[in-house]
């Protein structure tokens, strides 16, 4: 009968250091011989210092050794609407240097009489006049860019900001001149996917395209041509075959000839401008993402502290077909901005880069904290906010949103905010500057992108009670 007969004490199993406080540290195990499974007591050991290592594996992994200054690395804002990238499309595929079949070995293509029967029984790819086609390397692939539904943000090419299309490929030729041969294949196009109106740029340079509706492209670089092939002829023989093809060549500087030349490279700036027919606007904390959230399907991030909202939120108003083919009936997508701060315009808070998001809206709701200690400055605040950066988002039709009514405090000031708000602003709407439309907008868009500093003075000069009154002025409850 088997029988588990334990080990004698003094034959050391596993060193264990006698200060159980040390017993965390790996490096007491470090000079622990190995040990066979085969005893109880050896199986338990081990199961104890594997524990015990990986306890202070893991207490390394949760607590990393705090960076002191000098391992700090500063990381620079990353901008979900602007980035910069390099495209570069693929090369062309290089050609071939090809010699006629016969050319090769001239025994053996002579036939009983001494004449070149090879020649005549190889059939070459002709053209319609009977020149040779020689085979040509594959073109590079551009590099397309287009509109894309299902993308939201420009951040992923914060993470990879290089794109390489493919190279052409080449004449795969083993130097002889056939049938057979093909064109290398031509590579295909390297597509990236932005956004919904995102607008492409040459880095510094001039507008390329603007991505406002889906399947829109623009190709940022083309491929480069693939290389053509030569025939390599003895002197004496070059005048004959010229008849069929010039693509003889001569010497070595011809060789240029067979590479396939290099894509294209470009860098571009990627920018973003939200697409959406209405823009909701305020300060931090006035409610907007709530108000787009109760009345859209959108699920943007909430939360009772300043600037939840870090990125646009779009959400989609379904029109209402019963109210027949009226003005409400059409569907609308709305876009909830980033709290504007005052000074926003000059970078303050978020800045003023989500400014540029109402560019293509035709309608603001201007989101007011109804129960905030002074709503109606808050309401000029903003307004001073949109004037300093483009006028021109003063002249556009807008709602104002009275909201958190559902606080006694509010509701109770209601009918007098309602009647000041409306006061400020002129009665007389402009209609012809009232709407912009995106192609209208297009001459402040170069302004804007650098700073808005080419705006007509007297257009900044200009009151906020000189610009167009609310369209409405309304209470609402979320809640
Ligand atoms: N009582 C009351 N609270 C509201 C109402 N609407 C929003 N809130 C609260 O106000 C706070 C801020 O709401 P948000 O929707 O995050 O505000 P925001 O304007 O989008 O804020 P930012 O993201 O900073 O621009 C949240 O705690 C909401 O619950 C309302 O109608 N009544």
């Amino acid at each position: 009968m088997l029988s588990w007969v334990p080990p004698q004490r003094s034959s050391p199993i596993l060193n264990l250091p006698s200060d159980k406080a040390s017993w965390a540290s790996p490096s007491a195990f470090s000079s622990q011989p190995f040990l066979p499974y085969g005893s109880r007591r050896k199986w338990i050991a081990q199961k104890h210092y594997r524990s015990i290592v990986l306890k202070s594996v893991l207490a390394k992994v949760k607590n990393p050794p705090s960076p002191t200054p000098e391992t700090l690395v500063k990381e620079s804002h990353k901008y979900f609407d602007e980035v910069v990238i390099t495209v570069r499309a693929g090369d062309g595929g290089h050609g071939a240097i090809l010699g006629l079949p016969n050319q090769k070995d001239p025994s053996k293509s002579q036939g009983k009489f001494g004449k070149d029967k090879t020649e005549k029984r190889t059939s070459f790819k002709r053209d319609f006049d009977g020149s040779l086609i020689l085979p040509v390397g594959g073109h590079g692939g551009d590099v397309v860019i287009y509109a894309d539904e299902s993308k939201d943000t420009l951040l992923e090419f914060h993470k990879k900001s290089r794109y390489n299309a493919k190279r052409g490929g080449n004449v795969d030729a083993m130097g002889v001149l056939s049938s057979q041969l093909h064109n290398g294949l031509a590579a295909p196009a390297l597509c990236i996917p932005v956004p919904l109106g995102t607008v492409v740029k040459q880095k510094r340079g001039k507008l390329l395209a603007d991505l406002a509706h889906p399947g829109d492209e623009v190709v940022v670089a083309r491929g480069g041509q693939g290389g053509i092939s030569l025939l390599e002829m003895p002197k004496h023989r070059r005048k004959k075959v010229m008849t069929v093809t010039t693509n003889i060549m001569r010497d070595e500087s011809d060789k240029v000839l067979v590479y396939g030349q290099p894509g294209e490279e470009v860098s571009l700036q990627l920018i973003l401008r939200v697409v959406a027919d209405v823009g909701l606007v305020g300060l931090p904390n006035a409610g907007k993402s709530t108000l787009l959230a109760a009345i859209t399907l959108a699920k943007p991030d909430i939360a009772d502290y300043p600037f939840t909202t870090l990125m646009p939120n779009l959400g989609r108003l379904d029109g209402d077909p019963s109210l027949g083919a009226g003005q409400f009936s059409s569907e609308a997508t709305l876009a909830d901005l980033p709290g504007l701060i005052e000074g926003a315009h000059l970078g303050k808070g978020l800045g003023r880069n989500f400014l540029r998001h109402l560019r293509r809206t035709r309608l603001l709701v201007h989101v007011v904290d109804a129960a905030a200690e002074d709503p109606v400055r808050d309401y000029r605040t903003v307004k001073e906010e949109l004037r300093m950066y483009n006028p021109d988002y003063l002249e556009r039709p807008y709602i104002v949103v009275l909201n958190k009514i559902d606080i006694p405090e509010a509701m109770e000031r209601l009918p007098n905010l309602t009647e000041e708000i409306q006061r400020i602003g002129s009665d007389k709407v402009d209609l012809e500057t009232g709407t912009t439309s995106e192609t209208a907008d297009f001459p402040l868009a170069r302004n804007e992108d650098q700073g808005d500093n080419n705006i007509p003075r007297e257009k900044k000069a200009k009151e906020i009670e000189e610009y167009p009154q609310p369209i409405a002025v309304v209470g609402v409850s979320v809640l």
